[in-house]
């Protein structure tokens, strides 16, 4: 059974510059050094204690699986301080009770209710884009999507004061960047710092808003939230709507905007494909239904391919809660573990050229994906498994949909973006497209 000394013995290969810094370098390029050195555990000094690195599908499933409850959550000593009591950072029975409150705001009903309003939020939003060369899509994208999180999760109580838009997007990105802190304290001007202002900030708008979202008994997440309630009548007191809305904010902004950014890329890369998925955004009707939405193969198969190249959440955190095994190596009890989910992605054992954009690996024809249970696993596994994953993947596609009806956009051959891996990933030069529109379209499509 695993002890301490023998983790400690465990000696680490990672450069002297420590694991924070190689991970925020090139996180797949250590994960595959790693798991070549040490096989499906690697120990790796990281700020605070050594962490464990989970690599390959079946360690990475194992520990999401927990099958002998050895693992806790391991976010709280990442972003604990800014996502305080959001669903993924609670444990045991009381995350049990809180996510079967929260599944009640993501029903099917409720689902095709958000769709609905999705579609005319995304319309509005793009009205503003305009075709360009060199036009930031990054950027433009992460502003939509924090629009549409605050038009779609808070309806009428929405930002209407663009500079107050601006304070309460800056604190999100404050509070998602703490994670990859090295100095995890605040220091005026420092990463710690700057999170727990924007957690305060984040806490204070809620709190003000949370009457209004209740009176109004609306059907955004929001006024839905001070009202669900699970099957034994529980239901959530006012601090926990603020904490879940701050975390369900989070959850649904980044990890989106990533999807289409991805898949603006890979798609600016390869006009045949790009050509392929319009075809069948334009054969949607102007307000299409989530059943609609689901039934687009080839859009479906670029979207999980775009999730398996770049993982929106690339490492899932958890801490061990006692000694255990995972695939035959000691983790003591007291360790920070963190799960590798990308590196299962790119192994050439489940995938064919894994570095190539090939969405047809995940046609009925191949299934590439079914080689291993967690070979693809972009929303995780195991009790912590992404509560938002039906929504978002409705998300994703009508903002693809909307996008391509509107668009056609390329990227410059052989340009790759350069990325940050300092928190979720994302490109530093704001992913330039040359982007043009699609009049004929647009008038049909609006
Ligand atoms: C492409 C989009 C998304 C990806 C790739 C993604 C990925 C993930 C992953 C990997 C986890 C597991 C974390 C862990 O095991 O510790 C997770 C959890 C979670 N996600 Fe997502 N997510 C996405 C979108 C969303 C959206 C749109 C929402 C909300 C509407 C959401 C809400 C949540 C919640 C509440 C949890 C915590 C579940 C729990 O702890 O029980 N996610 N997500």
């Amino acid at each position: 059974m695993a002890s301490a000394s023998t983790w400690v013995r465990a000696k680490s290969k990672v450069p002297v510059i420590g694991g924070t810094l190689a991970y925020m370098h090139d996180p797949l390029t250590l994960m595959r050094q790693l798991y070549a050195r040490h096989g499906p555990v690697a120990p790796v000094p990281m700020p605070g204690a050594t962490t464990a690195f989970v690599l390959g599908p079946d360690a990475c499933g194992a520990v999401l699986q927990n099958g002998d409850k050895a693992f806790v959550n391991g976010w709280t000593l990442l972003v604990g301080p800014f996502f305080h009591r959001g669903l993924m950072l609670l444990d045991g029975a009381e995350h049990m009770q809180h996510r079967r409150i929260l599944l009640q705001a993501f029903t099917r009903e409720r689902i095709e209710g958000y769709t609905a309003a999705l579609h005319p939020a995304v319309a509005r939003e793009l009205e503003s884009w305009q075709g360009a060369s060199g036009f930031r899509a990054y950027p433009a994208l992460k502003t939509l999507t924090l629009n549409l999180a605050t038009q779609i999760f808070m309806g009428g109580h929405r930002i209407g004061d663009p500079a107050e838009l601006d304070r309460v997007n800056r604190a999100f990105i404050d509070c998602v960047q703490a994670a990859g802190a090295i100095v995890r304290r605040a220091v005026p001007g420092n990463r710690w710092y700057r999170a727990t202002r924007g957690r305060a900030l984040l806490e204070r708008f809620l709190t003000d808003q949370l009457p209004a979202a209740r009176d109004a008994g609306g059907n955004d997440v929001f006024s839905v939230l001070t009202r669900v309630e699970d099957e034994d009548g529980a239901r959530f007191s006012d601090m926990d709507v603020v904490n879940h809305m701050i975390f369900l904010l989070m959850a649904a902004h980044d990890t989106t905007t990533s999807t289409v950014s991805t898949a603006m890329y890979y798609l600016g890369r390869d006009p045949e494909w790009q050509e392929r998925v319009r075809a069948e955004a334009l054969a949607l009707g102007p307000d299409p239904t989530v059943r609609q939405l689901n039934e687009l193969p080839d859009l479906d198969m670029v979207i999980r391919e775009c999730q398996r190249l770049v993982a929106p959440v690339p490492v899932v955190a958890r801490q061990a809660v006692k000694d255990t095994e995972v695939a035959g190596r000691p983790i003591p009890a007291g360790t920070q573990t963190a799960v590798c989910l990308q590196l299962s992605h790119y192994l050439p054992e489940y995938w064919t050229r894994p570095e190539t954009f090939d969405p047809e690996r995940f046609s009925p024809a191949r299934r590439e994906d079914r080689s291993h249970r967690f070979a693809w696993a972009p929303f995780g596994g195991g009790v912590h498994k992404c509560l938002g994953m039906a929504f978002s993947d409705i998300e994703v596609r009508t903002l693809l949909t909307q996008l391509l009806t509107r668009f056609r956009w390329s990227v410059p051959a052989g340009y790759v973006p350069p990325m940050s891996n300092v928190s979720l990933p994302f490109p530093t030069d704001g992913l330039p497209v040359d982007l043009r529109a699609l009049p004929a379209v647009r008038t049909r499509t609006s």
